[in-house]
């Protein structure tokens, strides 16, 4: 049990944890897997090597049960866990990756004193470039904290912040891959229209993404910046960043980013159904 992780969900986030723990070196046998598709939990045990179990199993022999399943199935999951472990045993950690849920839910559910750490990742994780950050619950102490922060750091960058502003991260950096790959999407659909094959539209965008996704991190210049280096006076940069603002890209964005937050609200609470807004304003720092 001394250094068994075992992953609950073997989905999207699920299998970037794993893939991204072996291929930073962590040995299979330290890792389990319940995955309860019996299909995707053949392909996770023949593609990594790894034990693919179920719930009660993966739960049984592990330090640190992390959670990879979606929040309508945190109620179930944490009371099958809650049955295997003994009353008063609060050694093993728990962490969620789930959006929306607060510690505070899973605390409840399992043994009293139960440490508990809250973590918003992103699918970059599946090579290695994940941007996840990390909230104790409750009971977590700075070596739990410290446990999971070294986990992460295998697989990406890590931060530390309140819980009370995970709504925003997920908003941010949780969903953000996706708001990236849409513009991708989109920039190559353009290029199709321009006359490009999709094949080179797509090898130019991809390049270029990946070019500017270094430069930005890399170079320690701001995003506005760097945009300015590339707008030459009168050019062809300058025009097609007026339409983005013309058809206000900008507010699209802060409507996208305030949706998400508000859907990871609403997600993590047990009283309010979907459709229900929640009032976030209170996710600074
Ligand atoms: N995808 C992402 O980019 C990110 C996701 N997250 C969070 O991660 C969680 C999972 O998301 P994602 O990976 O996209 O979702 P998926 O639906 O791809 O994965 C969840 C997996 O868990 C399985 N599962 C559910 N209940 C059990 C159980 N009792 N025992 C074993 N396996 C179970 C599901 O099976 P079945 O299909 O049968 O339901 C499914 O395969 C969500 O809470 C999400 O908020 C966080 C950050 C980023
Ligand atoms: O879309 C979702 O709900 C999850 C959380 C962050 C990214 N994917």
């Amino acid at each position: 049990m001394a250094n068994r992780i075992a992953i609950i969900g073997g989905g999207k986030i699920g299998e970037a944890l794993l893939a991204g723990l072996i291929s930073s070196g962590k040995p299979t046998r330290d890792l389990v897997v319940a995955e309860r598709s019996k299909e995707r939990a053949d392909e996770i045990a023949e593609e990594y090597g790894v034990l693919v179990t179920d719930l009660p199993g993966a739960v049984e022999h592990a330090a640190v049960v992390v959670l990879a399943i979606k929040p309508t199935d945190v109620d179930e999951v944490t009371a099958t866990i809650a049955g295997v472990v003994d009353e008063g045993e609060t050694e093993r950690l728990t962490v969620s990756l789930v959006a929306g849920v607060p510690t505070e839910r899973y605390e409840r559910a399992l043994p009293a004193g139960s440490p508990v750490v809250r973590v918003m990742p992103n699918t970059p994780m599946l090579v290695n470039e994940a941007m996840s950050a990390v909230s104790p619950g409750r009971y977590a102490d700075d070596e739990h904290v410290a446990t999971v922060v070294e986990l992460l750091s295998a697989v990406g960058k890590v931060v530390v912040v309140p819980e009370r502003q995970m709504d925003a991260v997920t908003a941010v950096s949780g969903s953000g891959p996706a708001y990236a790959f849409l513009v991708a999407e989109a920039l190559i659909d353009a290029g199709v229209s321009l006359g490009l094959s999709r094949k080179m539209s797509t090898q130019l965008v991809t390049q270029t993404v990946r070019g500017a996704g270094i430069l930005l991190t890399d170079s320690g210049v701001s995003p506005a910046d760097l945009r300015a280096a590339v707008t030459s006076p009168g050019g062809t940069t300058a025009a097609a960043v007026r339409e983005l603002e013309r058809i206000n890209l900008r507010t699209g964005f802060y409507e996208a980013a305030h949706a998400a937050a508000r859907a990871s609200a609403r997600s993590g609470s047990v009283e309010s159904g979907p459709g229900v807004e929640t009032d976030i304003s209170s996710a600074s720092d």
